[in-house]
């Protein structure tokens, strides 16, 4: 059976990736999962677990890493997250894409382990426009926003790893733009020949 297309959205800390993702999830004609991701934060008013993260403590945590269950992991301004394997091997093995949205370490790590995925990775307008959303947000207090936009400095370094930018500059238009990515990694060669290779083989036995 043809892989699933497992699909990284990525990018600062406040560039709007849970927006974008969560606008991308309502458009009518969205046929990929999306993969919840575990942290040690604790969840902000309105996040529900099992929806938004799972939360857990960090000895849970630790002990996922232990026992080889997370596909990648990253310590982030102080907290654990990461993607937990098994839904992301069963996803792609029954033939469904699946979305991940993870900062820069986690991401650079999954590529390393799979090369094949597509890797976007969401630009601001400017770095001002960063701070102002995090401050807009209203979840964080400053140092952990200066933090976060210290962070996100050297992780626009790493954009040269990535195969897509985007930019976020109005929600409606990024959507557009990783819809059109989407389809277009649906086509890639290498994703569509071993299905023809598989009927060959069989027409051939
Ligand atoms: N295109 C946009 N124009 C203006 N504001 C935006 C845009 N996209 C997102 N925002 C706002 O920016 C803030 C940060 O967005 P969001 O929480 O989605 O960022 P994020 O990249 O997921 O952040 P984090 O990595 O910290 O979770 C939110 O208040 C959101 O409403
Ligand atoms: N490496 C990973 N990063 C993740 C994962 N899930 C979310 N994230 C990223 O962490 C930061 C902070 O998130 P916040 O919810 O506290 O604002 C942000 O960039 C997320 O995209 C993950 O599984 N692995």
């Amino acid at each position: 059976m043809k892989r699933g297309v497992l699909i990284v959205l990525s990018g600062p800390s406040g560039v709007g990736k849970g927006t974008v993702r969560k606008a991308l999830f309502e458009e009518p004609d969205i046929d990929f999962q999306y993969s919840i991701s575990m942290t040690t934060r604790q969840p902000r008013a309105g996040e529900v677990d099992g929806e938004d993260y799972f939360f857990v403590s960090r000895e849970e945590f630790e002990t996922e890493i232990a026992n080889g269950g997370m596909l990648e992991y990253a310590e982030y301004v102080g907290n654990y997250y990461g993607t937990p394997k098994r839904f992301i091997d069963q996803t792609l093995a029954a033939g469904r894409d699946v979305l991940l949205e993870i900062e820069v370490q986690g991401a650079l790590q999954v590529k390393e382990k799979m090369p094949e995925g597509a890797y976007i990775f969401l630009t601001p307008p400017d770095l001002q426009a960063l701070k102002d959303r995090l401050i807009g947000r209203g979840t964080e207090d400053m140092t952990v926003i200066e933090k976060r936009v210290m962070t996100a400095a050297s992780e626009i370094r790493m954009m040269a790893n990535y195969d897509y930018a985007v930019i976020n500059d109005e929600v409606e238009l990024a959507v557009r733009r990783i819809k059109d990515i989407i389809n277009v990694e649906r086509l890639r060669v290498h994703r569509v020949l071993p299905e023809y290779v598989e009927m060959i083989e069989e027409l051939e036995e």
